[in-house]
């Protein structure tokens, strides 16, 4: 082998050694400046076979320059000539160049007469499979458009650090599939299910939830009929905390109180609700933590009929009017099925955070996503068993997406709930009305203070 041949054989090592490395080290820029580019020219050159192999392509009458045969010469050849005439050709959504984003790439396609959003979502798994990616999500911006987004590998795999929360009643939780934070804001949806089958990653949410609201001058409320093995750990930054039914119904009565007093408070001063209550006035806002929510349902034995009946109109009653009093609820459970009655149904209508786990049984993604796409909840029954903590979330932009909470272990929490137990209103305090209370600035103040104990 000459000279020459080795230096070439060097230098391409090199380059492949550089770009595996540069790959490895830092996947954005590499994403950015090299993959990047060919893949959005490798999506544009082969749109035209991929959209007819997907069944995206419309007929239309065009001009083409086509072979036609001629008439058959003496000889017996058939001659054949080119020329411009109207035929039937398959056409192809415009397509927009491919924008880089961070997980991947999108881009926005002109729809062809007849064609809505919804042929492209019902092709999404397709085009991932022409494309090679691993999934594409279709949003439809305005009329006629809609945005392909590919996300190139999956962004969940790994999710692993945890942001501080700064802004009252708000922890980001974890992250979209989309790279975005997966936010959970209490003051802009106020009640949520989050429902999941065993080990798929509901208590852990929790856990970042809890992690997340400890430094924050709220109160936190706890319903956990599993006998109290979730939320126990909890207890020094819990306001309240009810482990059996009867306690439980005793707990809801008081928050029912205590939201009955907030309205007269509200009506008073003739605002409608706490947020316009000037800051003297307003009262500390109370999330209330519900675990195994099926269990606040179940009936044993008819004995047990009055107090289900108590609790499931006081839960209703605090999930319809509890927003404007700063009363939260956020609600776990393994299955809410419509066979748990009709006050589960009632609260599911009250709950717009939806928060879908791995389920096993179909009524309970039904019941957690029903009115959202189908497409979710094909997307809820497929999260692999592998990847605890993924979720199909209802987004505040009306989108659905999987996301992953971040992993905060139990230690983690309790640790969080020990540290900021100063912090616990005490329950007698909030419902008599005497909970400290903060002013917007002082809030601030204390939000920027506070240290993070696992910074400790
Ligand atoms: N986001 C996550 N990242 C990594 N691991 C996770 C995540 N969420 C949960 N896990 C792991 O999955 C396992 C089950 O999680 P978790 O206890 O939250 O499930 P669960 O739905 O509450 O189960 P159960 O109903 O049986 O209590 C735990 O071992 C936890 O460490």
């Amino acid at each position: 082998m000459s000279d020459a041949h080795l230096l070439l054989l060097g230098v391409l090592a090199a380059t492949a050694a550089g770009l595996w490395a540069w790959r490895r080290w830092h996947y954005r820029s590499y994403w950015l400046v090299v993959a990047f580019p060919l893949t959005a020219l490798s999506v544009w050159a082969t749109w035209r076979k991929v959209a007819l192999g997907c069944g995206l392509t419309k007929k239309r009458q065009r001009f083409w320059f086509t072979t036609v045969p001629g008439l058959v010469s003496s000889t017996g050849v058939v001659r054949v000539r080119r020329r411009f005439q109207r035929v039937a050709v398959d056409t192809r959504p415009f397509m927009w160049l491919p924008m880089p984003t961070r997980y991947g790439w999108r881009v926005t396609l002109h729809t062809l007469e007849g064609q809505i959003p919804g042929d492209f979502a019902d092709a999404a798994e397709r085009l991932a499979h022409s494309w090679g990616v691993h999934a594409v999500r279709v949003s439809s911006p305005r009329p006629g458009r809609v945005v392909l987004c590919a996300t190139v590998r999956d962004p969940l795999v790994r999710v692993d650090t945890v942001p501080t929360s700064a802004e009252l009643l708000k922890v980001t939780v974890g992250r979209l599939e989309t790279g975005g934070p997966w936010v959970i804001d209490f003051r802009t949806v106020p009640h949520y299910l989050n429902a999941g089958a065993t080990q798929s990653g509901k208590s852990n949410l929790a856990n970042v939830l809890v992690q997340g609201l400890a430094p924050q001058p709220v109160a936190l409320v706890g319903f956990d009929l599993k006998g109290g093995v979730e939320l126990t750990p909890y207890e020094p930054r819990l306001s309240a905390l009810a482990t059996t039914r009867t306690e439980s119904v005793a707990l809801l009565d008081d928050l029912v109180g205590l939201m009955t007093s907030r309205m007269a408070v509200c009506r008073e001063a003739g605002t409608r609700n706490i947020w316009q209550l000037p800051d003297e006035q307003r009262p500390t806002p109370v999330v209330v933590l519900v675990d195994e929510l099926a269990e606040l349902y179940l009936m044993a034995d008819k004995s047990e009929k009055d107090e289900i009946a108590k609790t499931s109109t006081a839960l209703l009653r605090v999930a319809q009017l509890g927003r404007a009093f700063g009363i939260y609820l956020f609600c776990s459970g393994q299955r809410i099925g419509s066979d748990l009655g009709p006050g589960v149904t009632a609260l599911r209508a009250q709950c717009s955070g939806r928060i879908c786990h791995r389920v096993n049984d179909p009524e309970t993604a039904t019941m957690t996503l029903g009115d959202l796409d189908p497409a979710a909840l094909a997307s809820a029954r497929a999260i692999p068993a592998e990847t605890p903590g993924v979720a199909i979330v209802a987004s505040q932009d009306g989108q659905w997406y999987r996301a992953r909470s971040f992993y905060v272990s139990e230690q983690a929490a309790e640790h969080a709930a020990t540290a900021y137990a100063d912090l616990a209103p005490s329950w007698e305090d909030l419902i008599s009305g005497h909970a400290v209370r903060m002013s917007d600035a002082d809030l601030a103040d204390f939000l920027d203070s506070i240290p993070d104990p696992r910074k400790a």
